[in-house]
């Protein structure tokens, strides 16, 4: 059977096919300036915040779908978060790459383009809407095109978060040499959430690797939990995004913030 991962995949390679039967490339413009995620987490003293812009999932079906990206990517930004993750996935995220256009226009933090990148183009299309950041999965890519697109990437620029979700897939994360390692709790073929993840993988990691945590931080303890095994920042979706009040939003995030940054990584 089908993991809902490979259903993302297989829409993402139609989404791709799609884009270039139609011809359509983006056009970078100038060079444009980035903001480096990795340089914000290295200098931060607290641990990071990476606060997402997530309307729906597949694991919890609509969480706030009738939000305006750009006053609450606002809201996080004046709450102190170190950078946005915006999901750009239509079909099971209920995103668009519009989002994203938006939140660069009412913000100067890093944008996270939060989507399953298996192609130049997505890249392309990232770097044009404005991201500083984009994701690539380890699980989604065999390694030489884990490595290819990383290298893409950062030849414009742009940070490369690479995701693993056990140390399995460590030798071919670190071959791609991304900014910053996410470990992502959640596992895409189950949805089982296991923030045990996290400290297990980076137990296997060199100091100098730049660690995030990705989902299942539900709050101050969580995250606390997180800067003690070593993260840098945490990735917060679900938690921020139940929100409707977005002077609660604040509060959350500010919480969040309070947890101390790990001692002897970078
Ligand atoms: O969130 C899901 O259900 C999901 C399912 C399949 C692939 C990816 C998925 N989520 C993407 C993410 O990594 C999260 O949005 C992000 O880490 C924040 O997680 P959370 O704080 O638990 O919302």
């Amino acid at each position: 059977m089908m993991s809902i991962l490979d259903k993302i995949l297989e829409t993402k390679r139609e989404e791709v096919a799609h884009l270039r039967a139609q011809g359509i490339s983006f056009d970078r413009g100038a060079p444009r300036e980035i903001h480096s995620l990795r340089q914000k987490l290295l200098e931060g003293t607290k641990l990071g915040v990476i606060a997402e812009i997530k309307r729906r999932s597949p694991s919890k079906g609509v969480i706030q779908a009738e939000i305006n990206p750009a006053t609450r990517a606002r809201v996080y930004e004046e709450a102190g978060a170190t950078a946005i993750s915006v999901l750009t996935d239509r079909t099971y995220f209920g995103g668009s790459i519009d989002d994203l256009r938006a939140v660069r226009e009412a913000v100067s933090l890093p944008i996270l383009r939060k989507d399953f990148v298996i192609d130049e183009l997505q890249i392309d299309e990232a770097y044009a809407a404005g991201a500083d950041v984009i994701l690539l999965i380890a699980a989604a890519l065999p390694n030489e095109r884990l490595q290819t697109l990383s290298f893409y990437a950062q030849d414009l620029g742009l940070d490369v978060l690479l995701e693993v979700h056990g140390t399995h897939e460590l030798d071919a994360a670190l071959a791609a040499k991304p900014s910053i390692l996410g470990i992502n709790n959640r596992n895409l073929h189950t949805f089982e959430v296991d923030l045990g993840v996290t400290e297990q993988v980076i137990d296997a990691l060199p100091d100098d690797v730049v660690v995030i945590s990705e989902s299942g931080v539900l709050g101050m303890v969580d995250a606390q939990r997180m800067a003690a095994a070593g993260a840098r920042g945490v990735l917060v979706g679900e938690l921020l995004m139940r929100h409707e009040d977005l002077g609660d939003v604040a509060t959350c995030l500010t919480a969040l913030q309070m947890a101390k940054a790990p001692v002897g990584r970078r």
